[in-house]
Order: structure tokens, then C-alpha cells, then sequence
């Protein structure tokens, strides 16, 4: 494991001297909703630390440490009626605004570590409150909030004023018509024949759409393939994370798509199969977006660093 950030600061509380081995063990507990996996560090005593995004680096990298999608921090709550925060960070280290498969598992923690409600209020750093509602052993709702398909919100530069609805895009030497959705965090939707397409690299193209000059804070990719109109087939390319087994903001993005392009019913719950499982959206008339789906603990552990 390469040298440790210089400045780690020993402000996670659950960061413990072991006499026996005179080292630091970092305990965290690894969670995954559809597969989309991140390590969890309980920071509701400690907050953030400072060295959070090199820790995500650090610990997501698979084979070489513990591996996963990203490093999400618990953190207390914005507001004294909130429950907690949640603070994501991808693979890379970039924070994230938004998490869906995460936001459902901090409920599921909380939920499992003293919380015993079956509605959790969670804040987020850039992406508002979202309300959590516990619908079975394992399976939490988000209310995701409203969607919006405006440049500023995305942000997008250079692909027209109006809702990023049906926009020309050339990357890897493919051009395609894409649709741009927020959920909070910037999404980039290909409705497609086969969701990646034949001949279509999901790393070459995903990689390129993230890193277009249009998405200057880069974006996340899904290809998806309409079964029917209440089932989605999709792949993610994550900013910040690459080809991931799931993404729930990309399944609420790949289902907002849907409805704004008459593929898909408002209200009616959809199906978006995802190469890590299935999760159902709905796409309400006020344009508000429900997410539902499993938030699953793997195991806990510890680094000692
Ligand atoms: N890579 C995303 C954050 C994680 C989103 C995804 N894991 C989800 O479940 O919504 C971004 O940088 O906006």
C-alpha cells in the first residue's frame, strides 16, 4: 500500500492506537445497494476529515486495498432535525454531490446502528435533504428530489440554452444524440438499441463523454435499452469511478429520460436493470423522483495503517 497522505489527521473517532502493533486502525464497514459498493467510515462524532478524498483514493483501489466505488463519510447533520449527512467520494477522490445507492445505505447504517426509524432525513453537502423511507428488510426509498435538464444545472457549456433534451454529441469518434439530466449530480443519457451498443467500448466512450469539453465537471454516462415502458436496460461509465454495477442518480436519469421522451409513464413505477441488480423509479407529475432498491452491508473491517 503506497505512503499514507503526509497530513493524516486523527480525527476519525473510530481511529484507535493499537499498543500491540503500534499502528492506526481505520474501522469502516462496506456496504453495497445493486453492487454498487462503497467503504462507509461513521464520522458523526469526528466529521469529515480533512484527508478524506486521499483516504477514498487510497482505500477504493481494488486488489491493492480494500477496494470499492468510492469512500462515503456519515457525517452529523447539516440541520439539528436531520439524522445525518452523507459525504461521497468517488474512486478517484473527487466528491460526488450526489449518491443514490449510498444515500439508501447510510439509512440502512443508521437504521442498524441505534437509529431504529423507518423515515431517516439525510442531508447532502451540494444536493439538498432527502428523505429516506425504510420499505423492507434491506430496501430503502429516496425522495430524490426534483430533476432538471437545464445547462446551468449540470453544468454543460456549448450544447444550447433550452432543456439538454435531444443534443448532438461526437466522442470517441461516435456521434450520438444524448440527453443531459440532473439529479442532483450531472448525467448523460444514450437511449440506444443495445444498451452498451455493438462495437461500443463502454470505457472508451464512457471516458470520453466524462471528460467532453461540454461537462467541464465531467459527467456520468449510461446507455440505455427500453425492454418496455416500465423496463430499463442500462450500463454505467461513473464520473470518478468508471464502469460501476449500478448508479442510482443514472437509473433515476435513465428513467426521467424515459418520461420526457414519451417512452416511459410518469407516476407508473420502472424497472432499471442494471449489471448489479434491478431499481425502480418513479417519475412523479411535480417532477420530484422516488428511488427504491436493497442497501446491503458486506462486512466490517479495519486498515491499520
Ligand atoms: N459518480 C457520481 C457519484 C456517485 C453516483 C452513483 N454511485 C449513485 O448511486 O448515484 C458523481 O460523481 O456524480
Amino acid at each position: 500500500m503506497s505512503a499514507l497522505p503526509s497530513s493524516v489527521e486523527m480525527q476519525f473517532h473510530r481511529i484507535v492506537w493499537s499498543e500491540e502493533c503500534d499502528a492506526m486502525k481505520l474501522e469502516f464497514t462496506k456496504m453495497q445497494g445493486a453492487g454498487n459498493d462503497y467503504i462507509y467510515l461513521d464520522c458523526r462524532h469526528s466529521g469529515v476529515p480533512a484527508d478524506a478524498a486521499q483516504w477514498a483514493a487510497l482505500l477504493s483501489r481494488r486488489r491493492f486495498s480494500v477496494g470499492a466505488d468510492g469512500l462515503i463519510c456519515i457525517a452529523p447533520p447539516q440541520l439539528s432535525d436531520g439524522d445525518a449527512t452523507m459525504v461521497m467520494f468517488n474512486a478517484d477522490g473527487s466528491e460526488g454531490a450526489m449518491c443514490g445507492n449510498g444515500i439508501r445505505c447510510v439509512a440502512e447504517y443508521l437504521y442498524t446502528h441505534g437509529v431504529q426509524k423507518e423515515l431517516i432525513e439525510l442531508d447532502t453537502r451540494q444536493a439538498g435533504r432527502k428523505t429516506l423511507y425504510r420499505v423492507g428488510e434491506h430496501r430503502w426509498r429516496a425522495g430524490m428530489g426534483r430533476f432538471s435538464t437545464r445547462a446551468a444545472d449540470l453544468p454543460a457549456v456549448g450544447l444550447g440554452a433550452g432543456p439538454l433534451l435531444e443534443v448532438p454529441l461526437v466522442a470517441a469518434g461516435q456521434s450520438w444524440q444524448v440527453s443531459c439530466v440532473s439529479m442532483g449530480n450531472p448525467h448523460c443519457v444514450v437511449f440506444c438499441n443495445e444498451a452498451p451498443p455493438a462495437g461500443v467500448q463502454l470505457a472508451d466512450w464512457g471516458a470520453a463523454v466524462e471528460n467532453h469539453p461540454a461537462f467541464p465537471q465531467g459527467i456520468n454516462v449510461e446507455f440505455v435499452q427500453a425492454e418496455s415502458p416500465t423496463s430499463l436496460t442500462t450500463t454505467v461509465w461513473e464520473r470518478g469511478s468508471g464502469a460501476t454495477l449500478a448508479c442510482g442518480t443514472g437509473a433515476c436519469a435513465a428513467a426521467v429520460v424515459g418520461v420526457l421522451r414519451g417512452i416511459c409513464p410518469r407516476e407508473t413505477p420502472i424497472d432499471v436493470r442494471l449489471p448489479g441488480g434491478t431499481l425502480t423509479v418513479r417519475v412523479l407529475q411535480d417532477d420530484t423522483v422516488l428511488l427504491t432498491g436493497p442497501a446491503e452491508t458486506v462486512f466490517d473491517g479495519y486498515v491499520e495503517v
